[in-house]
């Protein structure tokens, strides 16, 4: 079976419905970058694609929003960069480790702007919402899976509750088109 990431490989962990918040903390041995979030992530998924974040031997990432004003940058803050200036979103990674801390969306006209992107593995705590779908799941061919590894992929997925899509889920994409319907209104 192909792995897909360690936090949902053995199935997924319900959270709460009440996760107050906590710290984000980095893989550095020392000197961790920290990161602190108030309140619960939405949105939580698994994401295929080759920009989001993946632990050693991950194939997916595991991706959720909070709102911009709830995420604060706590220790070792000058460990961070931003690995791709010219994507979308802005994902700040430490130095040393590699690992992406956050995701930020500058560009005030996107459907998602005010929400940053974290990982919630990296949380101290336990708790915070579990994973709802899998997005981008045809992209991981992209970084190496076999087309012939996919059925298995999707079928296992189905398998822990997580709904394959090949973009975001419906419910996201709708979100989408809705804020470009009303932008072109405008
Ligand atoms: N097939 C592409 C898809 C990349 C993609 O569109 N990723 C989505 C999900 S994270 C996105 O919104 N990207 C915006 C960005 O990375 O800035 C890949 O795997 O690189
Ligand atoms: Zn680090
Ligand atoms: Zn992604």
């Amino acid at each position: 079976m192909t792995a897909l990431h360690p936090s949902i490989d053995n199935g997924l962990k319900q959270g709460t419905g009440h996760f107050a918040g906590g710290t984000l903390a980095c893989k550095c041995k020392d000197h961790q970058v920290k990161v602190g979030i108030k309140g619960d992530v939405a949105h939580n998924h698994a994401c295929g694609c080759t920009k989001c974040w993946k632990p050693e031997g991950a194939n997916f990432s595991v991706v959720a929003v909070v709102p911009r004003q709830n995420l604060t940058v706590l220790e070792n803050g000058d460990k961070l960069q931003i690995v791709d200036a010219s994507a979308v979103i802005q994902r700040h990674a430490c130095k040393a480790c590699g690992t992406h801390m956050y995701g930020r969306i500058e560009n005030k006209n996107h459907p998602f702007y005010g929400l940053d992107f974290i990982h919630p593995e990296l949380f101290q705590e336990q708790g915070s919402q579990a994973p709802q779908f899998a997005a981008f799941v045809s992209s991981v061919i992209e970084s190496g899976v076999k087309p012939e590894q996919m059925a298995g992929i999707r079928s296992r997925l189905k398998e822990i509750g997580l709904e394959p899509y090949d973009c975001l889920s419906p419910a996201l994409m709708d979100a989408i088109a809705t804020h470009v319907a009303k932008a072109k209104a405008a």
